[in-house]
């Protein structure tokens, strides 16, 4: 499972909430391994409460005192940043960064993601022990992400990737019964057998005439046939046309509950 082969490493965090954001960020995304390089605050009772759940990410996570000790074992380093340096490296976006990433897992090497410090990012020491740079293309005018946020952006284009090359979906594929209806098309059939009960019920009501029917039902049909109707509108078109007999006829009615 190649996603066993990423970390997340974040240097010197001072917030332990924000480690806590990022382990839930991880959880999500499926990724488990967190290494924490010299942290301010850690363990702590506010990690445990942004993680919402995901302490077992904190609960594993690798306390080192270097980002040399983070970073051993790893065949790929890449150094997030939220602002331009001075020496240019090469550059990669979040999405090359999880291709990247993901090619390298699934040959068996070792990759870390890292991630600076909240007041001042990541040292142009660290910058440099990075095989990448990656920078988040967020508005030049407010560059920089909360740590957490940074965390959930590149974990979640690792998602994807790795979701691709599974061959798995990326959209919910299995909706609810009910949701289902609403998106499956009538069929021909069904939609013939409600144009003749709507037939029907405009007769009882007294808007058709059938002796001079004139050119209604056409006119209905074309416009029910604009309208993509799904099978759960159809119920509910039906049903209204059930209780409207009732009424005409003088039956009981029951009350629809939504
Ligand atoms: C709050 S930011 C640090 C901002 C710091 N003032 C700086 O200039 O780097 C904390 C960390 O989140 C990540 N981060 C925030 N915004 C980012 C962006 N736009 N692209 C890549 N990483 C980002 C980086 O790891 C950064 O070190």
């Amino acid at each position: 499972m190649s996603l066993q082969n990423i970390r997340v490493v974040l240097v010197n965090t001072s917030h332990a909430g924000n480690i806590g954001g990022a382990a839930r960020a991880m959880k999500n995304m499926g990724l488990s391994r967190l290494v924490l390089v010299d942290p301010e605050d850690f363990p702590s009772s506010d990690a445990v409460a942004r993680a919402s759940g995901a302490t077992d990410i904190l609960d594993g996570a690798q306390v080192v005192a270097t980002l040399e000790e983070a970073l051993v074992g790893c065949t790929l380093v890449l150094g997030t940043s939220a602002r331009d340096r001075r020496i240019p490296w090469p550059l990669l976006d979040p999405r090359e960064c999880a291709t990247a990433s993901l090619e390298q897992a699934e040959q068996g090497g070792e990759v870390a993601l890292v991630f600076g410090r909240e007041y001042a990012g990541l040292t142009n020491g660290e910058l440099q022990r990075c095989h990448f740079h990656v920078h988040i293309p967020s508005s030049p005018e407010f560059s920089s992400l909360n740590l957490a946020a940074a965390v959930q952006v590149l974990t979640y284009e690792v998602r994807m990737a790795w979701l691709a090359v599974q061959g798995q979906p990326t959209k919910m594929e299995k909706l609810e019964t009910t949701a289902m209806l609403d998106v499956q098309p009538v069929t021909a059939d069904e939609l013939e057998h409600y144009f003749g009960h709507l037939e029907q019920t405009l007769i009882e009501i007294g808007f058709l005439d059938p002796a001079k029917p004139r050119h209604l039902m056409p006119r209905l049909r074309r416009l029910y046939g604009r309208s993509g109707i799904s099978k759960l509108e159809m119920n509910i078109l039906r049903g209204i046309l059930t209780e409207t007999q009732k009424a005409v006829r003088g039956e009981p009615h029951e009350r629809r509950q939504e």
